[in-house]
């Protein structure tokens, strides 16, 4: 095996994906800043979930939301539902996996927030039942997938917005929705401080 053209294999396919998403993807990003500043500018607040790397993407997103981007401004309200282990062990212990994000979107949403939902398959459980959740609320959805959007894609609405990176493999994707969240950072940036 050589390992380092099998990592310069990665880097061209990770440079062609993101190449081949431009066109798809940078419309419903420009929508899902809009509705986010709407959310941020109406008081309300965007909450972020995922499971493994998208886990680590809610968290990444809402700490450039409430610390910042690139960009000097004034802190905006975004909560990852990845982070409370408290919370995320009572709620699997005591209901289901299934419910560790649903029951903290009816805990805290309201229907001027926006729930970002980050699933590379549009099949796990817990992100689908909090989208059914944010849907209860009357919150708009973000869903940043991959796959063709999985079941995901089934349950959004009109009023949602659906990021669907085209590829399959699961690191492809993830590669995309962190470029997409850094998207969202600096078009939520340019909106509310115009740009520079
Ligand atoms: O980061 C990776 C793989 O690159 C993993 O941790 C991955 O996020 C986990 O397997 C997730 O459970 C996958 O869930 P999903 O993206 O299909 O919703
Ligand atoms: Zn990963």
């Amino acid at each position: 095996m050589n390992l380092v053209s099998r990592i310069s294999e990665h880097f061209i396919d990770s440079a062609q994906t993101k190449l081949s998403s431009t066109e798809v993807l940078a419309a419903p990003i420009a929508d899902a800043v809009e509705a986010m500043v709407e959310s941020l500018m109406a008081t309300g607040k965007i909450l972020a979930c995922g499971n493994g790397g998208s886990a680590a993407d809610a968290q990444h997103f809402a700490a450039e939301l409430v610390g910042r981007y690139e960009r000097e401004r004034p802190e905006l309200a975004a909560i990852a539902l990845t982070v409370d282990s408290s919370i995320l062990t009572a709620i699997a212990n005591d209901y289901a996996f299934e419910q560790v994000f649903a029951k903290q979107v009816r805990a805290l949403g309201q229907p001027q927030d926006v729930l970002l939902a980050i699933s590379t398959s549009g099949n796990s459980a817990n992100v689908i039942a909090a989208v059914n959740a944010a849907h209860e609320r009357e919150m708009r959805v973000v869903a940043l997938t991959g796959r063709g959007g999985g079941r995901i894609a089934e349950l959004l609405t009109d009023r949602d917005i659906h990021i669907c990176v085209p590829a399959e493999r699961t690191a492809r994707i993830q590669e995309v929705h962190l470029l997409t969240l850094h998207c969202l950072c600096d078009g939520i940036d340019c909106m509310l401080l115009g740009t520079e």
